[in-house]
């Protein structure tokens, strides 16, 4: 146990309730830095208020990865440091005591399917990235090939992905008469609610037609949209918790002030008293849902390449050049905005204006190495759709159009002193060489149906594209940008 709460550390404090004999009601599939920052924090909270003993949390790695969080939490009995980070330097920090237990499932898989076949499990929530989902780009249907899904839907396979361990939990609670848990997604994905629905009753139905259907139509899959930005814990974090807060924590967690989280209100079997804990609960949660992914996420790839082109590391170091963030603006109100349903009680003016005050956030440091990672889950699932509605209505597309390019032009693999760029992508192999040979076929790119769909056949986007792309050869990215203001 290193993480020493002692007379050292006079700011933090053990959480002030008692651990012992909270049970665990949720099991969370994937715990990242995001999880700790969010919904972990919310059922802190609820605890600090001397609610929630039933919903302990029992968290799951199911990623070799894992082995790291599952070894530092343990050694903390599952607590951790989470460090509020001001954009004026001030701090605040709790030590964080809901992750009640810390399973990694290759240990021992049976002991995960039994945890989450456990009648007092009630939620399944999620934040396995965009990529955990499995489903294709363009038509939004599972990918049953994958391997490792064809592996899991064998029977009596020993699961190694979310599908094969959600899917064989239900079949056993249904065996047992048991009703099934919620699943909770609380990643990235526009729909996440019945995009989990689609993929595990897919995943389902590979097993048994029967068992789809019922996972189809019994489970709850309420959808959420979920907001706080937590960059990757870095070594100078852990600096920072021991000789600023006294504690040696092995993995504590950053993240920004802000915190939102709005949920669908399903859950069969019932949940946490979230609305305490600052979570705004409804109906459909599609607008706010839209607001965030267009606004947020998408602007996020905006400032990723074309900051990391013009020399820039971190998100806030690319939003003080005021070309970048003149730009974003414009991509945000004329882009993204347009696409928008009204959101109850959300002033848009306010909004935009509040993301540009978080990107800025120097004290973050958000990386925009984690920003560029994993794009070819990203920009399809979340920019793609916006053009498609853009097109169609009409609108502004060059700025999505350069947003592409700009991408296209970093995951060549080298920027424009000649440095070597790491593409960060579970599909770096195939995009890197498809990247390089648009400056012999500028739409090479482009015409990648499984990314794009048919934004190849339209003009208005390619012209831009293509304007864009020569621009970034020919000028760079700073210049590219300053001519789209
Ligand atoms: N970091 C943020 O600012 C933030 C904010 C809002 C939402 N989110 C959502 O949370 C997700 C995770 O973010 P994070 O910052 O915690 O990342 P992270 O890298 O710290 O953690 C990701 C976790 O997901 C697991 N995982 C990844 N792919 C998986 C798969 N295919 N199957 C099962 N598990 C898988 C990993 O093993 C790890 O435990 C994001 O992709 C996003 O959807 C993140
Ligand atoms: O984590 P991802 O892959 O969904 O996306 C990267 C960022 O845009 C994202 O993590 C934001 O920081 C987050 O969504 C803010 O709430």
């Amino acid at each position: 146990m290193t993480l020493d709460l002692g007379a050292t550390a006079p700011e933090l404090d053990l959480p002030p309730y008692d651990r012992s004999g909270i049970e665990v009601g949720i099991v969370h599939l994937g715990v990242g830095g995001f999880h700790r920052a969010h919904q972990a924090l919310a059922v802190d909270e609820l605890l600090r208020r001397g609610g929630a003993r039933e919903w302990g949390i029992c968290g799951v790695g199911l990623l070799p990865g894992d082995a790291a969080m599952r070894d530092a939490l343990r050694a903390q009995d599952g607590l951790y440091t989470l460090v509020t980070k001001h954009a004026d330097g001030r701090l605040d920090a709790r030590v964080v005591g809901s992750l009640v237990e810390y399973l990694f499932a290759p240990d021992d898989p049976e002991v995960v399917l039994e945890r989450l076949a456990d009648p007092a499990t009630r939620i399944v929530s999620l934040t396995i990235t965009e990529g955990g989902y499995n489903f294709d780009q363009v038509t939004g249907e599972f990918d049953a090939t994958a391997p490792d899904v064809v592996a899991d839907a064998r029977p009596g396979a020993t699961p190694t992905t979310v599908f094969g361990y959600v899917v064989e939990a239900l079949a056993r609670r249904r065996s047992r008469g048991l009703p099934p848990f919620t699943v909770m997604s609380c990643d990235n994905v526009q729909g996440n609610g019945e995009r989990a629905r689609t993929v595990f009753s897919a995943f389902a139905a590979l097993r048994d037609p029967e068992l789809g259907r019922w996972v189809h139509d019994a489970v709850a899959f309420p959808g959420s949209m979920v907001d706080r930005i937590t960059p990757v814990t870095t070594d100078d974090d852990r600096r920072l918790v021991r000789d600023r807060l006294g504690v040696a924590d092995r993995w504590p967690v950053v993240a920004e002030p802000y915190f939102q989280w709005v949920l669908e209100d399903r859950f069969p079997l019932g949940r946490p008293a979230f609305e305490h804990a600052g979570v705004q609960l409804v109906e459909d949660v599609e607008p706010y849902e839209l607001m965030k992914l267009r606004l947020l996420n998408v602007s996020h790839q905006a400032i990723a390449y074309f900051g990391w082109l013009s020399g820039y590391r971190y998100a806030h170091e690319a939003m003080a050049d005021p070309v970048v963030a003149s730009f974003v603006r414009a991509f945000m109100d004329h882009e993204a905005t347009p696409t928008l349903r009204p959101v109850p009680g959300v002033d848009l003016e306010t909004y935009k204006a509040t993301l540009v005050e978080r990107f800025a956030n120097p004290a973050v440091r958000d990386t925009l190495a984690r920003l560029c990672a994993e794009s070819s889950d990203r920009i399809p699932k979340w920019l793609v759709p916006m053009v498609h509605e853009q097109l169609r209505a009409g609108g502004d597309v060059f700025r999505s159009a350069a947003v592409v390019a700009s991408w296209a032009r970093y995951a060549e693999g080298v920027d424009e002193q000649g440095r070597p760029i790491e593409v960060v992508d579970r599909l770096a192999d195939e995009l890197v060489p498809l990247a390089r040979s648009q400056r012999d076929d500028p739409v090479a790119f482009l015409r990648n149906p499984a990314l794009f769909g048919s934004l190849v056949d339209e003009p208005r986007f390619v012209e831009a594209y293509l304007d864009a792309l020569g621009s970034l050869h020919r000028a760079g990215a700073h210049a590219t940008l300053a001519a789209l203001l």
